[in-house]
């Protein structure tokens, strides 16, 4: 158990007109709550650490609170905080099942789960409970990120949780609807792609997506998808980004996609009026610089907190 976290932050008590903050709006998440996004934290790096990683995302959520904290209020529907899934003892199924369970309860309370990571192996928790909640819908994961995490291990780890969200599919009779946009050609062994191109799986190469032209190209190939499918999970990995901009990972990326297309992408999947969860994934402060990993991360969670 870890505290819970406490909401502070700046009070512009001198200010006319609407000053508040994230700090002074976020509520409790309780029995009660209905509709707006139910905050999640992943306080979790076991599958880093088992990835052969850098640890230190179990620190994300706090931190990613604590830059969420001043941000100002914009419209955002009601703010709740559903506290943090860990992991005790190494138990990493554990603490994905916990998180399952969170995110399940918050849709079944017509809340949007926003969880906030944690190494990339909260997508397997994150999607275990939205496909509890959403039994038997076609769902599309889209998934900005310099990797595939289509790993073969023996344990689950932070590289590993499409492929067993694939699995997952596969036992269960549906389609696995996997898109990747910025997958780095060096940062992925060709065991990797042969993999992707196996299960079918569409991605878009990070030096795709430089220009203007390459994101309207990446955008015109998802349309269909988000069209076809009846809900979308959503889920950034913060090491899709340049590192001058996010430093505060375990798998800093030299190229990235800049934060002006990343943010193209969240705006077309938040368009489609599909979103039914997102996590925010690999976010850790031990290597962050200026807090500026920190400010991203909450930039992008508010981005999509506004518009669920
Ligand atoms: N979630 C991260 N997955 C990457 C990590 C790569 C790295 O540590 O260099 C992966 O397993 O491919
Ligand atoms: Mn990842
Ligand atoms: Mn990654």
């Amino acid at each position: 158990m870890t505290a819970p976290f406490v909401w502070q932050g700046r009070i512009d008590a001198e200010e006319v007109g609407d000053s508040r903050r994230w700090h002074q709006c976020v509520q409790p998440f309780t029995p009660q709550s209905r509709s707006g996004v139910a905050l999640i934290g992943f306080a979790v790096d076991e599958g880093v650490r088992r990835n052969g990683g850098r640890p230190g995302a179990a620190q994300g959520p706090a931190a990613a609170r604590k830059a969420l904290a001043n941000l100002p209020i914009l419209g955002e529907p009601a703010l709740w905080d559903a506290g943090d899934a860990v992991c005790e003892g190494g138990a990493l199924d554990a603490a994905q099942t916990a998180l399952a369970q969170r995110v399940a309860q918050a849709l079944a309370q017509g809340c949007t789960p926003l969880v906030l990571g944690g190494g990339h192996e909260v997508a397997w928790g994150t999607f275990q409970g939205v496909a509890r909640a959403r039994s038997g819908a076609r769902i599309l994961i889209v998934n900005l990120d310099a990797h595939f995490d289509l790993r073969q291990a023996r344990e689950g780890n932070s590289g590993t949780p499409f492929r067993q969200i694939q699995e997952h599919c596969a036992a269960q009779g549906l389609p696995f609807d996997y898109r990747v946009l910025g997958i780095s050609r060096y940062a992925n062994t060709q065991a990797l792609f042969d993999r992707a191109d196996a299960l079918q799986v569409r991605y878009v190469l990070d030096d795709a997506l430089q220009t203007e032209a390459g994101v309207h190209a990446a955008l015109a190939d998802l349309a269909p998808d988000l069209q076809a499918c009846d809900a979308v999970y959503l889920t950034l990995d913060t090491d899709v980004l340049p590192a001058a901009v996010a430093p505060g990972v375990s798998a800093p990326a030299p190229l990235g996609v800049p934060l002006w297309c990343v943010e193209a992408v969240v705006d077309a999947v938040l368009a489609s009026g599909k979103l039914v969860a997102a996590d925010v994934a690999e976010f850790n402060p031990a290597f962050d610089r200026d807090g500026i990993t920190a400010k991203v991360v909450a930039r992008l969670a508010a981005r999509i907190a506004r518009v669920c």
